[in-house]
């Protein structure tokens, strides 16, 4: 008998119930009593059982990005950048890639309202052939931070107060005073797009620069970008936030499920735009920086590919909470760039998916690759690979398995001193301000008004005022004055 044949699954179902063993339950409504009004006995098997799973069905949500929605589908190649990389599901136009993607807000809990302004995350998994490829990405081109070991203190700032549970806009409006190179996602945050009308109506940007690698090894340094065929939309006023969130707090979810449901497909474009390692330092700005985007009049949108999301999850538990996305995980013929942030997060996402999923998290169905794999990292905790090989260690004169082909990687030399340090290029106004003044006037008014109620908030003192309208004033003189024109209008400043 071939225990692996009857993996636990609806196509084994009995037509009876069952305890987890399967042993038949004769009565799934009474528990077992000394006479019919109890007390309970311990020897109920199946009702312990019952309640023992129940006590551990939840585990611990994403530390960040908890609330989130996903679908599945295929991403296609439309356009040949096989002269930029060697990866194989880039290789050619016409190639389909399955994939799963995920859409999540970031800062509040797994059950949060879906209308609340935050970054949104966008997280796509592809399936490749040379293993799992993740773009973990967000609905903003920039971040707040520049290096990871500001994100922790970040989130703490972000997140409710430890001692009343509520989100309170001193505590960011404080933290981020200390950070000016945060101007620049402050202009995406407090802007319209800070609430986005759903998941399908915004754009996804890989943030950080990557590499990529073609078949003579030959590097460029781009950023990935997704843009939605239905457009951008965003949740523009307080009314409108308020009427979505008051009729349903899980809107964005259920516009994702209901648009696959019916057959009108969700789908993204997807965008690099390029530049020669050479150029690195022509610019005024860093392109490693994350809170800097590459503008795109002189780093235009090339077209990639498409991402169609045609099927629903079938299970919410198996395919969303257990799914793990980690920048990390890249394919031959793509590779990290030296980008602070991008570094710090290679490791944070396997670290905390092994505490919230534990350690043979990619054995998963949702997280294991659909090609041919092969190592022996797997004993531990839910075990559930199957291999009936006699050797279990590298290298082995029984075992055929070898190191695979070379494929071409990062060569650069890197040399410097130990330092801990912030980069030469700062730059932190030039951006924000032109961003400002894209912005039509009724829009401007709609972001000084959500930057000022954040300054205004009770526990903001004087100094933290002067700070912001310092910092905003060197992205525009008259974003400043008109800030500081409304702070001194409550005699706030
Ligand atoms: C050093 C900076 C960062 C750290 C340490 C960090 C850490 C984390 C952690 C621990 C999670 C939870 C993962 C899980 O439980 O599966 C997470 C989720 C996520 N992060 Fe980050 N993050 C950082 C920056 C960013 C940036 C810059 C982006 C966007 C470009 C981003 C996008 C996401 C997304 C989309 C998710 C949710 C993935 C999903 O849907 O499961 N993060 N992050």
């Amino acid at each position: 008998m071939d225990p692996y044949k009857y993996r636990p699954n609806s196509e084994y179902n009995s037509t009876h119930w069952t305890t987890n063993t399967g042993m038949p339950v004769w009565n799934n409504n009474n528990s077992m009593t000394v006479g019919v009004r109890g007390p309970v006995l311990l020897e109920d098997y199946h009702l312990v059982e019952k309640l023992s799973n129940f006590d551990r069905e939840r585990i611990p949500e994403r530390v960040v990005h908890a609330r989130g929605a996903v679908a599945k589908g295929f991403f296609e190649v439309t356009h040949d950048i096989s002269h930029l990389t060697c990866a194989d599901f880039l290789r050619a136009p016409g190639v389909q890639t399955p994939i799963i993607a995920r859409f999540s807000t970031v800062v509040h809990e797994r059950g949060s309202p879906e209308t609340l302004r935050d970054p949104r995350g966008f997280a796509v998994k592809f399936y490749t052939r040379e293993g799992n490829f993740d773009m973990v990405g967000n609905n903003f081109p920039v971040f707040f931070v520049r290096d990871s070991i500001k994100f922790p203190d970040m989130v703490h700032a972000l997140k409710p107060n430890p001692k009343t549970n509520i989100q309170e806009p001193w505590r960011f409006a404080d933290f981020f005073s200390h950070h000016p190179e945060a101007m620049h996602m402050f202009t995406f945050l407090m802007d319209d797009e800070g609430v986005p009308k759903d998941y399908r109506h915004m754009i996804g940007s890989g943030v950080h620069t990557f590499k990529l690698l073609n078949g003579d090894g030959r590097e460029t340094l781009i950023k990935w970008h997704w843009r939605p065929s239905c457009g951008v939309a965003n949740l523009a006023t307080p009314e409108e936030i308020a009427e979505v969130q008051g009729a349903n707090h899980q809107h964005a979810t259920a516009d994702l499920w209901d648009a696959v449901a019916s057959g009108d497909y969700p789908e993204w474009g997807l965008f690099i735009q390029t530049m020669d390692p050479a150029d690195e330092d022509k610019f005024e700005f860093d392109p490693l920086d994350v809170t800097k985007v590459w503008p795109e009049d002189r780093f235009p949108l090339q077209p990639v590919g498409r991402m169609v999301l045609n099927k629903n999850p079938d299970n919410f538990f198996a395919e969303n909470e257990m799914l793990a996305f980690n920048p990390g995980l890249i394919v031959p013929g793509i590779a990290y760039s030296d980008d602070k942030l991008l570094q710090g997060r290679i490791y944070s996402y396997s670290d905390t998916q092994r505490y919230r999923l534990g350690g043979n998290y990619l054995l998963l169905p949702v997280n294991a690759p659909k090609c041919a794999h092969h190592n022996n990292h797997f004993d531990g905790v839910m075990n559930f690979m199957q291999r009936t090989e006699d050797v279990n260690y590298f290298p082995s004169r029984y075992d055929p398995a070898r190191n695979s082909e070379k494929y071409p990687v990062v060569t650069a030399p890197l040399a410097g001193r130990r330092e801990r340090a912030v980069i030469p290029k700062e730059n932190n106004f030039q951006q924000p301000g032109e961003r400002f003044r894209t912005f039509d006037p009724a829009r401007q008014e709609r972001f000084i008004t959500r930057i000022s109620e954040m300054l205004l908030d009770d526990g903001c003192n004087a100094e933290i005022r002067r700070v912001w309208v310092g910092y905003l004033t060197q992205c525009d003189a008259d974003l400043g004055k008109r800030v500081a024109q409304k702070l001194t209008a409550k005699s706030a400043l």
